[in-house]
């Protein structure tokens, strides 16, 4: 690995990451965070401004107590205030408390903040800067010195904000770096500028710390490393403040398989899914399935032309090989299907068709019909390996409801809630047609009671098959209540869960399909 070649990646996902709308994590949230990253192999991980709030106080004091096995820890934090001495900034004490190998501390670039919000002169905005690295790195620490506001301020007044860095270079800095804080800047523009700020604080390295408020944060990120800069700052997943900040996500497998660039988490990048999602899973979110590389959707074919070509040479659709990061090809199922889609989809369910026979022709006729009307075999696996097994296998019906009734009574002032159901149902082995009648609070419960009283014995491996989750939509807009209804249910028995769909004008019919094709599902097994 070429010196020039290698970056060092800082993870803000705990600092300003937390500062994202909807982002929190208690203390041991975060020191769990922390050891993911530490793990994965990211060289900085800065865990939150200590003086800020009693739980970066508790973070700090329990990652004191760990030890990371390649992270550095830093504490964040701003210049001292103006017209005060370093060592007696309360804020700067509380910094050196945290007992972090590295300290990194934000102040300003750009003159509007230094007249209007800090309410200062420039020179001594120059000296709160110089003084506060120097007295930082005098206590000891790695000093990373974030100039705030950099490109806003370069824009406004060049010479100041050059001056800003230098100011932070001769108080010892052991980084600069140039925050894009309102993500309003321009790819090429900031390149040039990046250049130009590299040469002009040599030997100290510069960094770049990204918004994504124009959705560039990263190709800015990318843009500061290919100008020289050799730390990129982000989060994971992107979080952050407004839209976020550069996503390391996208950054990572960026720098390594499009830019050729070094760091140490590249050797883990084959983990960066699970990473993500479990961060994801922490901060209570639902992973982004369009997140590049790293969301479920980032190497899902569609359209039957792509799932074709991609089955030939996965290379044709597929920017890198997903296993690179962790993630994997998928073939959706949709009215855009083809044979090959169709044969990729009944392989990864281990049923082997043949994509260019008059069998697979009539399925896909069958499929597209069934679309049209409103079924999505896109989202519900099991009921398109039931439409598959019977069309190439054969499969007959274990049972046959022949018809059902469901009455429903809402007694208002007691809130009572009954429902009853009527089925006519034909089991199979069994001569007569069974009748059976069920209640529960709900129309689809008190069907499904009343099939597995007519199933009794019959089908033991349904006894523990229960309904988890039941989405339900609209299909056509401008018919109102008589709209075409689809039902998606995921049911699951312990051990697997698996989806079904239904489509009908009446929720109850497109609820019963769905309920159906989950008893079929399960009694594929047999
Ligand atoms: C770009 C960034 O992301 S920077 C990080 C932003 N993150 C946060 O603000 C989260 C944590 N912040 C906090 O908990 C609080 O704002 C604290 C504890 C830091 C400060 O709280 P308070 O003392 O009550 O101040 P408040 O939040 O009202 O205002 C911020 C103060 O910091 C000052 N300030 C802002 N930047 C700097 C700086 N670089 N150097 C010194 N002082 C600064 C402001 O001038 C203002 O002080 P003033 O009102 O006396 O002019
Ligand atoms: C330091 C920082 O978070 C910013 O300027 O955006």
């Amino acid at each position: 690995m070429k010196d020039a070649d290698s970056i060092l990646i800082y993870d803000t996902t705990l600092r300003d990451g937390t500062q994202g709308e909807g982002i929190s994590f208690s203390a041991e949230d975060k020191i769990l965070v922390a050891e993911k990253l530490d793990s994965f192999g990211i060289d900085y991980i800065e865990g939150g401004w200590p003086g800020s709030n009693p739980r970066d106080m508790v973070f700090f004091d329990l990652a004191k107590k760990k030890t990371f096995k390649h992270a550095k820890i830093t504490a964040f934090g701003s210049t001292r205030r103006a017209n005060l001495k370093a060592e007696d900034d309360p804020q700067l004490a509380t910094l050196l408390e945290a007992e972090t190998p590295v300290v990194t501390i934000f102040g300003k670039t750009w003159l509007l903040h230094v007249t209007e919000v800090l309410r200062t002169t420039p020179e001594e905005n120059l000296a709160m800067i110089e003084d506060s690295v120097r007295f930082l790195k005098e206590a000891g620490r790695e000093v990373i010195y974030d100039a705030e506001h950099f490109f806003d301020g370069f824009k406004d007044n060049p010479e100041y904000a050059l001056k800003t860095l230098k100011a932070a270079a001769k108080g010892g800095a052991d980084w600069v770096v140039l925050c894009d804080t309102n993500g309003g800047s321009q790819v090429t523009w900031l390149q040039g500028v990046v250049k130009q700020a590299v040469e002009e604080v040599s030997p100290v390295p510069v960094g770049m710390h990204c918004h994504n408020d124009c959705g560039i944060g990263v190709a800015l990120s990318l843009a500061g490393v290919e100008a020289g800069a050799r730390m990129v700052q982000g989060t994971q997943n992107g979080y952050g403040e407004r839209v976020g900040n550069a996503n390391l996500t996208t950054v990572m497998p960026s720098l390594c398989f499009k830019l050729g660039y070094h760091f140490a988490a590249e050797q883990n990048l084959e983990k960066l899914s699970r990473l993500a999602h479990s961060i994801d899973k922490l901060a209570n979110l639902v992973p982004d399935s369009k997140a590049p590389y790293i969301g479920r959707s980032a190497f899902a074919h569609k359209g039957g032309v792509h799932a074709n070509a991609a089955q030939k040479v996965s290379r044709s659709y597929e920017h890198i090989e997903p296993e690179l990061v962790g993630n994997r090809q998928r073939i959706l199922l949709s009215d855009m299907a083809g044979g090959s889609s169709v044969a990729m989809k009944a392989g990864e369910l281990g049923i082997e068709v043949d994509p260019k026979s008059s069998e697979m022709r009539s399925f896909i006729k069958r499929l597209k019909e069934r679309e049209a009307r409103g079924y999505e075999y896109e989202n519900a696996d099991a009921s398109f390996q039931v439409l598959l097994s019977r069309h190439f296998h054969g499969t007959t019906d274990n049972f046959k409801l022949v018809s059902y009734r469901t009455i429903s009574e809402v007694v208002r002032d007691n809130h009572e809630n009954i429902s009853e159901a009527v089925v006519k149902i034909r089991v199979e082995g069994e001569e007569d047609i069974k009748i059976t009648v069920a209640e529960s609070t709900g129309p689809v419960g008190a069907l499904d009671h009343a099939m597995r009283l007519a199933f009794g014995a019959h089908f033991p491996e349904l006894r523990n098959v229960q309904l988890i989750d039941y989405k339900v939509r609209i299909l056509q807009t401008g018919l109102g209540t008589d709209s075409v209804v689809q039902v998606l249910m995921l049911s699951g028995d312990g051990e697997k869960t698996w989806w079904t769909c239904g489509a009908n004008p009446n929720i109850i019919e497109a609820s019963w399909q769905a309920l159906r094709d989950s008893y079929r599902y399960k009694l594929l097994e047999r």
